[in-house]
């Protein structure tokens, strides 16, 4: 591709609540930082609650067609207490994930130098999650019986596959070797979910053979929260399923500073479908239309976007800037619009 010709095509959906806010700093830091040649195309998607009350729909087969045009899409948030919980995380977010095939969910954590921590002592952390995306407990494989009554059964049943585990764990092997450190730490919980915990242990076994340069530990999920706490520089690249990988990043965020800054990409390693770029945390009905909302998590999601489409020192940029906004932020409180100048400004000068 010659360097006139580069173009971005990006689906917008900035979704729920702060979704709106933080997609609006997430655009103006990415229009700052592409140098004039490159063509930024974007098309903003109205999905989440807007769109359900609407038409009652939450993501439809042309919706999904017309998504694939793209070469990425940008997500803010969405749910909102409008709609009832899981119509809109299942039926637009997930189903998403899922007919995308983002299998690698990517979810870094760096505690930047400057930056506020509840850990005592201001450790080094700086490790990658590598979650399964596409299966575990979140594919829908369940149901409920007796439903209202005091004799209800609900089974909600995790699916692993040999298949999507070993491309995730390969993935997380790749990232694994590719990082000074080179050491991958499987979560789970084989002790008690024997069957699905033996199926990624002996995968994990299996295809660390072909990795003999990478060092390998397993934790059980329970024990790796109290390591992310107390020890959370022990960490270089996870490896976990769907909801252990959710639970354990918004910890992750927490210790190094903040849901507000944590970055995540869903990832479509073979390309054929786009992959979708989100800040870890949600539409936080909490603090929606209040200005209140941190949009560095998005702003370093557009990072992550743009190292997925080949542009790294533009990624690198933001997230320099990112760090520089960080450190200098000490006791001040600015606006949501406020912090995306500051950091418009500071990867454009
Ligand atoms: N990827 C997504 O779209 C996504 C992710 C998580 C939750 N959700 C949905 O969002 C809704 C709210 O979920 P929740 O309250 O459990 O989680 P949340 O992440 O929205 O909020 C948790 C807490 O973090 C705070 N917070 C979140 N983002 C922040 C930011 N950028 N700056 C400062 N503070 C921030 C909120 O104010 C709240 O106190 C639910 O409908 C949930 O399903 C969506
Ligand atoms: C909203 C929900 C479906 C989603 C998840 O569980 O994956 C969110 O918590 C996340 O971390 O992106
Ligand atoms: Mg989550």
């Amino acid at each position: 591709m010659s360097v006139s010709s580069r173009s971005i095509n990006l689906a917008v959906i900035p979704g729920d609540g702060i979704g709106q806010e933080v997609v609006a700093q997430g655009l103006k830091v990415l229009s700052a930082v592409l140098p004039q040649d490159v063509k930024l195309e974007t098309r903003e998607f109205d999905f989440g609650a807007r769109r359900y009350h609407a038409t009652g729909e939450t993501l439809t087969d042309a919706d999904v067609t017309e998504l694939k045009q793209h070469d990425a899409i940008l997500l803010g948030a969405i749910g909102d207490p409008s709609v009832p919980s899981g119509v809109l995380e299942r039926g637009f977010l997930l189903k998403l994930r899922f007919l995308f095939d983002h299998y690698v969910n990517l979810r870094p954590s760096r505690l930047l130098p400057g930056v506020a921590t509840p850990l005592a002592g201001q450790p080094e952390i700086d490790f990658i999650v590598v979650r399964e995306g596409t299966e575990g407990p979140y594919t829908g494989n369940g149901g409920s019986i007796r439903t209202g009554t005091p004799h209800e059964v609900a089974t909600e049943v995790s699916v692993n596959t040999a298949f999507g585990v070993e491309r995730v764990v390969r993935d997380a092997f790749a990232r694994a070797q590719a990082r000074p450190r080179k050491k991958l730490t499987l979560v789970h919980k084989n002790n008690v979910l024997a069957y699905a915990g033996h199926l990624w242990t002996n995968v994990f076994n299996a295809v660390a053979a072909e990795f003999p340069d990478v060092t390998t530990d397993y934790l059980h999920v329970d024990a790796a929260t109290i390591f992310l706490v107390t020890d959370p520089a022990r960490f270089d690249v996870i490896v976990t399923d769907n909801l252990f990988g959710d639970i354990i990043t918004d910890l992750a965020a927490a210790v190094s500073g903040g849901i507000g800054v944590a970055a995540s990409g869903n990832i479509n390693p073979s390309g054929e479908f786009p992959s979708m770029f989100e800040p870890v945390h949600g539409s936080a009905p909490d603090i929606a239309g209040q200005g209140k909302a941190d949009p560095s998590a998005t702003v370093l999601s557009v990072a992550l976007l743009l190292r997925h489409l080949g542009y790294e020192p533009e990624a690198a940029r933001i997230e320099s800037a990112v760090s520089a906004d960080l450190a200098a932020r000490g006791d001040s409180v600015r606006t949501t619009d406020e912090i995306g100048d500051a950091l418009a400004a500071r990867v454009a000068g």
